[in-house]
């Protein structure tokens, strides 16, 4: 159980000493905000679900203090103790024989041949000779953070007590197992992509089939465009093989289609049922993984054994407790040359300003990464992190100041930045929820133009949205073997029995997570973390308020 503790406010532990130029001061999260996110998390947390990484003193990762309003120091007694075990518990995959009695059998996974196993046979002979050591045991673990901080005021700690103590957070190896839960000629497996596109989904695609092909399945589908396949009329299950995937890695988008909205689990698993589908995979990011649990949950309440194994795609690399979900590389990398861009058209103009906006609804990884990967940036600016455009502080005024010492500015956005600046911001959202964002970096461009024109400086403002370039293109090599490995391990898991999980790399593993766990918020960059303090040593810039 949850043992509550209280943890007294010390302003020193999370605020800067000083503001400096560089805005590092201002930049840190108050106590208060983390707080926000543990009591929101532990009052919604009907399952009494733990979200380790939203009890930290000192860091801010949980949306940035701006996005939760919470910035009061926190004298009252919210923390709670967790223990080692709260964490496993907590960390444990969801199994099918939690529920159901399954009996065990042996793999049936072959990784150096996709020929049917002989007749009558249900396990291959070569492995023990041949394949070695390839299966994980069943209680292997990962450990989830390595770092033992002494103190919550060091740089990035994650403390669950006053003492920094450390928590072993083990959790589930991701990995083929010795025993399966599945025949593989009863099994009906269904792949779905949902969301907006990634670089890298037809990798994963591509991936899961050769896998379960490996373990011989035969009867595999996709679903057309996201959850909606699974009930529009006019929408229809695209056959998959190893040989109708072979080549899709080489082109971006997703081979099955996407779409936003069509949460409607119950019509889901109706039509999962109908077809016979025993184990789905689905791609996508947090919304995908809410609809994946609800999917999990609605079968086991329909007593049907199916495995729900989610592969985590955002490019916007939001997800919880990874080290980064695949897309994200490509991602940046793919960044570099509109920046690159930017930086010669602003370079090479009379005071010229390059304004690049990139992806980044709520998280402002892509533009951090990308700034500090480029070199060529002066300004950052991130969702997480407010900013002013008009006063002496304010961000003109530093545009200005840069044209006068460099005879140039480029500036990097997120799109989700600096929401708050547009007048007529709109409460709109998609079909699946999501807010639909102003544009910034219009928005910038404009207000850069008419600053200029205003004091009679001439300016050439050039502004370039590279976003849905970036995301239709194929991944890049790094973020195909995350594909591959992430892949190959989400069928693993579901012939392993886990369901409501999700595979992941996490503090360079590869991990199964229950999906609470990876959603109970997106992940955001901390404006008290090293990568952005590193963000801003890079730029230069000062902190616009
Ligand atoms: N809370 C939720 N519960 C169930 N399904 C959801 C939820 N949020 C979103 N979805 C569904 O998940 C799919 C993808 O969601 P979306 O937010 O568009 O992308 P992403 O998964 O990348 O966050 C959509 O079909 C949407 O309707
Ligand atoms: O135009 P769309 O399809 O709504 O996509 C835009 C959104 O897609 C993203 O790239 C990723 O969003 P998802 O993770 O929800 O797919 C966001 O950064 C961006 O706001
Ligand atoms: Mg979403």
């Amino acid at each position: 159980m949850v043992a509550v503790m209280g943890v007294m406010a010390s302003p020193g532990l999370v605020e800067a000493s000083s503001a400096t130029k560089l805005g590092l001061g201002s930049s840190f999260v108050s106590k208060g905000a983390r707080l926000g996110s543990l009591t929101r998390s532990l009052s919604l947390g009907a399952s009494r679900r733990l979200v380790p990484g939203s009890v930290s003193l000192a860091q801010g990762s949980s949306g940035g203090s701006n996005r939760l309003g919470v910035r009061n120091a926190v004298s009252t007694e919210l923390f709670s103790k967790i223990s080692d075990d709260d964490y496993a518990e907590n960390f444990r995959p969801p199994h099918i024989t939690d529920i159901f009695d399954v009996p065990a059998r042996p793999s049936t996974f072959c990784a150096k041949t996709s020929l049917p196993l002989p007749e009558g046979r249900t396990s291959n002979p070569r492995w023990s000779t041949n394949l070695g050591k390839m299966f994980v045991h069943e209680d292997d673990r990962v450990l989830l953070k390595t770092i033992k901080y002494a103190s919550p005021g060091s740089a990035g700690a994650e403390c669950v007590d006053r003492d920094c103590n450390f928590q072993h957070q083990w959790v589930a190896r991701a990995g083929p197992r010795s025993k399966i839960y599945f025949d593989p000629a009863e099994v009906k497996a269904a792949i779905v992509t949902c969301g907006g596109l990634c670089p890298g989904l037809n990798d994963v695609i591509r991936q899961i089939v050769l896998t379960l092909d490996c373990y011989g399945v035969e009867d595999i589908r996709g679903i057309s465009n996201g959850y909606r396949g699974f009930f529009e009329e006019n929408l229809h299950d695209i056959p998959l093989s190893r040989k109708i995937v072979q080549n899709i890695h080489l082109e971006g988008g997703s081979l099955l289609g996407v779409s936003r909205g069509g949460a409607r689990t119950t019509d889901i698993v109706d039509s999962l049922e109908k077809k016979g589908i025993n184990m789905l995979f689905v791609l996508g990011g947090n919304g995908t993984h809410a609809g994946a649990l609800a999917i999990h949950n609605e079968c086991h309440k329909r007593g049907k054994k199916v495995v729900v194994v989610g592969v985590p795609k955002t490019i916007d690399n939001d997800i919880l407790l990874m080290d980064r979900t695949f897309g994200f590389d490509t991602a940046v990398e793919e960044a570099q040359k509109a920046i690159n861009s930017a930086y010669i058209e602003a370079t090479s103009a009379y005071n010229g300003v390059g304004i690049v906006k990139l992806m980044g609804r709520q998280s402002g990884f892509i533009a951090m990464h990308a700034s500090l990967a480029s070199g060529q940036v002066d300004v950052c600016l991130i969702p997480e992190v407010n900013f002013t455009l008009n006063g002496p502080e304010g961000l003109l005024q530093h545009i200005q100041y840069l044209l006068e010492t460099k005879g140039r500015a480029v500036i990097c956005v997120a799109e989700g930045a600096g929401q708050d600046l547009m007048a007529s911001l709109s409460k709109d959202t998609d079909a699946s929820g999501n807010p639909i964002l102003g544009d910034i970096g219009v928005h910038l461009t404009k207000e850069v133009k008419n600053h200029f024109k205003n004091i009679g400086v001439p300016a050439d403002v050039k502004y370039i949205d590279p976003t849905y370039m970036i995301r239709a293109c194929r991944a890049n090599a790094s973020d195909r073997i995350l594909c591959a490995v992430l892949g190959q391990n989400a069928v693993h898991a579901g012939f392993a029995g886990f369901t409501g999980i999700t595979v992941g790399l996490a503090n360079n593993h590869y991990v199964l997570l229950p999906i609470p766990e990876v959603i109970a918020y997106a992940r955001n960059v901390d404006p008290n973390s090293r990568m952005w303090h590193r963000c801003l040593t890079s730029t230069g810039q000062p902190d616009f308020l």
